[in-house]
């Protein structure tokens, strides 16, 4: 176990995020910010800046975000962890370089990153780490002395990931009709990624079918209907399903899609479904409008009985989880022996991504792995 007051040789911590919209003039800047140079076809940008006007132009994430900030400083506070805590996002205000220029100027010199995404994915890892090395190198033409700047480990498989979402998923169970509450299928639910990034996610060695992307969500999947199981007696069948897809029509994603699932189960004469959103570590817009908006339009269109369950958010076993993978870092970092806390078959993930992770179309300087430009 590591010393839990003990965050040296870290001075600090950075909650890196994608930022989202806080009023309707923000909507089309955003989206500038998300598709410059990523090839999105215009038709998919209209129709998604139409789900974030349908919420007056506001995106959850940053108040979620500003919710995780004062978990995280509550549960460092109560355990005696002195670590200040900072937020920086790809997308929007507050962006990553105004941070990590204020973290500089603050003093700060070795910084752990925590990105709010579970998973191993081009845009859930690499993409985040290609944001710290264009921020990085912002600050050195700026003519900063630059810090050194790590990521935490992927927590998809940290029991105080999964246990809230077992819990969840337990609650939206116990919501639904008695009569159809037994036969409920959970349709575990993440982002869907063209099957090419999917094949290439994680390390080299597991590249392959689905990649680490679609291991690492089955692996959770699995825990997650294990655990429902051993506390309800019920073996609800289960299934790996996708959402909120953006590329052209010609270009295999991920899927089965979350709506032609739910079409697909009430075919079969599933009486109800839960739809359990692990890929995403809060309830943004995808889970807003892509489930709780278009996947329960489908499901109240069908008949068919349907609850979503909670996204970690600010739950204090997810804090308490950073928490604990802030001190094990620190911990290695320093040398010492340590045994990762994780749950699951996969083991804990890397602390640094190695050469050819989650590669990129084109690759760019990366930081905070083993092919970082930087120190
Ligand atoms: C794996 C993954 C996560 C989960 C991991 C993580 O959290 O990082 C994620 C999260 C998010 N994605 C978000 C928003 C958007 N993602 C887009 C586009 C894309 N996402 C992709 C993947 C992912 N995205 C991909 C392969 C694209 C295609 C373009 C490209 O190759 O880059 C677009 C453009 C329009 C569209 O195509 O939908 C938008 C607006 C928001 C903010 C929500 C809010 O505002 O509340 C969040 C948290
Ligand atoms: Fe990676």
């Amino acid at each position: 176990m590591p010393d839990l007051l003990d965050a040296s040789p870290y001075d600090a911590l950075l909650l890196l995020s994608f930022g989202g919209p806080e009023g309707p003039d923000d909507v089309v800047p955003f989206l500038e910010n998300v598709t410059r140079g990523r090839g999105i076809p215009t038709e998919r940008l209209k129709e998604v800046g139409s789900h974030y006007f349908l919420f007056g132009g506001v995106s959850p994430i940053n108040d979620q975000n500003r919710a995780l900030l004062d978990a995280l400083r509550k549960e460092f506070a109560e355990h005696g962890l002195d670590l200040p805590v900072y937020w920086g996002n790809r997308n929007w205000d507050p962006y990553l370089t105004d941070t990590l220029r204020e973290m500089v100027r603050d003093g700060r010199r070795r910084i752990l990153t925590l990105a709010t995404s579970a998973y191993a994915s081009y845009s859930g890892c690499r993409q985040y780490r290609e944001n710290l090395a264009d921020a990085l190198a912002a600050l050195e033409a700026e003519g900063l002395d630059l810090p050194r700047v790590d990521k935490l480990r992927h927590y998809f498989n940290h029991p105080g990931f999964v246990e809230p979402m077992a819990d969840g998923v337990l609650r939206s169970l116990a919501e639904l009709p008695e009569e159809v509450r037994d036969g409920a299928h959970i349709a575990f639910s993440t982002h869907s990624i063209p099957t090419s990034a999917a094949d290439t996610s994680g390390p080299v060695e597991d590249h392959g079918d689905g990649g680490a992307y679609v291991r690492q969500h089955l692996d959770v999947a699995r825990l997650i209907a294990d655990a429902v199981r051993e506390r309800t007696g019920v073996d609800h069948p289960w299934q790996l399903v996708y959402q909120s897809r953006s590329g052209a029509p010609h270009i295999p994603w991920l899927e089965p899609d979350i709506c032609d699932h739910l079409e697909e189960r009430h075919a079969a004469g599933v009486p109800a479904v839960v739809i359990a959103p692990i890929g995403f570590v809060s309830d943004h817009m995808e889970v807003l409008y892509d489930l709780d908006t278009e996947a329960a339009d489908k499901a109240r269109e069908l008949g068919l009985p349907m609850r979503r369950s909670a996204t970690v958010g600010d739950d204090p076993r997810f804090a308490a989880a950073i928490r604990e993978l802030v001190t094990e870092r620190a911990a290695t970092e320093r040398g010492q022996e340590i045994a990762p806390c994780f749950l699951g078959s996969l083991g804990a993930s890397h602390d640094l991504c190695p050469v050819g992770c989650c590669p990129a179309r084109a690759p760019r300087p990366a930081a905070a792995g083993a092919d970082s430009p930087y120190a």
